[in-house]
């Protein structure tokens, strides 16, 4: 436990963004995350790694509310946004999700056309004051998003058409075009093909200058390739958390070395 301590003071010696202080969750009777202190740097990548079933989704979701959205999920514990209590009761999870938005799994555009998925978030939160900045606000979208040049002359086609690659980058551009702060992402490339996840992948390095990225991964060579720290959960524990290439070349814990050379999981 010192151990993961002082690595994740060299962390906190960066910015930190997001700060998460003895979180437990629980869906009913099942005690799915276990007092886990994590704090998450500014404008870096950081990997949720572990076996199925360990907590990272659930980790996740509890930094930006998600889980408020499951009544059966209970969370404790402090978890702050640039020192900024989430949880506290004067927060609007709406108005947080703008900060701290959210890719899952399946790409999973609305049935909307291309330009109208992007334009969704700043519409519902005012964000634009008229045709001319809402527009643009969707062309830096959807290029920040590198989809532009693949849709600028169809952005009134359905996001539904595109392929599976371009729709999470489409949600992807949906999730930034309300300039959140932190982009929180689970399993963004799961359903992607090979070359649809190098470009989430390239992508996801490019949001780095902008974003402090979370993402949710199976994959330990994605982590590897994407992160810049890393966090490994067993079993709703977070065992071992540091720079990504520590965590690859000398894990500290056992349990992170067996998954990570494919002993569990
Ligand atoms: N909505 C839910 N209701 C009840 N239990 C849940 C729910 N979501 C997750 N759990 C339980 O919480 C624990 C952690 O699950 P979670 O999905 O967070 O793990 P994970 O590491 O993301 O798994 P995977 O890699 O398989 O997606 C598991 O025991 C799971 O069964």
């Amino acid at each position: 436990m010192n151990v993961m301590r002082e690595s994740a003071a060299d962390i906190a010696a960066a910015s930190v963004k997001i700060a998460a202080r003895g979180v437990q969750v629980f869906y009913g009777d099942t005690h799915a995350i276990k007092d886990v202190d994590v704090d998450i740097a500014d404008r870096t990548v950081t990997a949720f790694i572990g076996p199925s079933g360990c907590g990272k989704s659930t980790f996740l979701r509890c930094l930006n509310r998600m889980n408020d959205t499951i009544d059966i999920c209970r969370v404790e514990g402090r978890i702050t946004l640039d020192g900024e209590d989430i949880y506290d009761r004067r927060v609007d999870p709406v108005q947080l999700r703008a900060k701290v938005g959210m890719v899952f799994q399946k790409p999973n555009p609305f049935p909307k056309s291309i330009y109208d998925n992007v334009a969704y978030g700043p519409r519902i939160h005012g964000l634009t004051r008229n045709r001319a900045e809402l527009d643009e606000v969707v062309e830096q979208s959807l290029r920040r998003a590198a989809l532009w040049n693949e849709v600028k002359d169809r952005l009134q086609a359905p996001g539904t058409g595109l392929s599976g690659g371009q729709q999470q980058r489409l949600c992807i551009a949906r999730a930034i075009a309300t300039s959140p702060e932190v982009l929180l992402m689970d399993e963004p490339c799961s359903a992607l093909d090979p070359i649809a996840t190098a470009q989430v992948e390239e992508l996801i390095d490019e949001l780095r200058a902008n974003f402090s990225v979370v993402i949710v991964t199976h994959s330990m060579q994605q982590a590897a390739r994407v992160s810049q720290n890393t966090a490994f959960f067993h079993l709703g524990n977070l065992v071992e958390y540091g720079q990504t290439a520590q965590i690859f070349t000398t894990p500290r814990d056992p349990r992170t070395e067996s998954y990570i050379s494919g002993r569990i999981g």
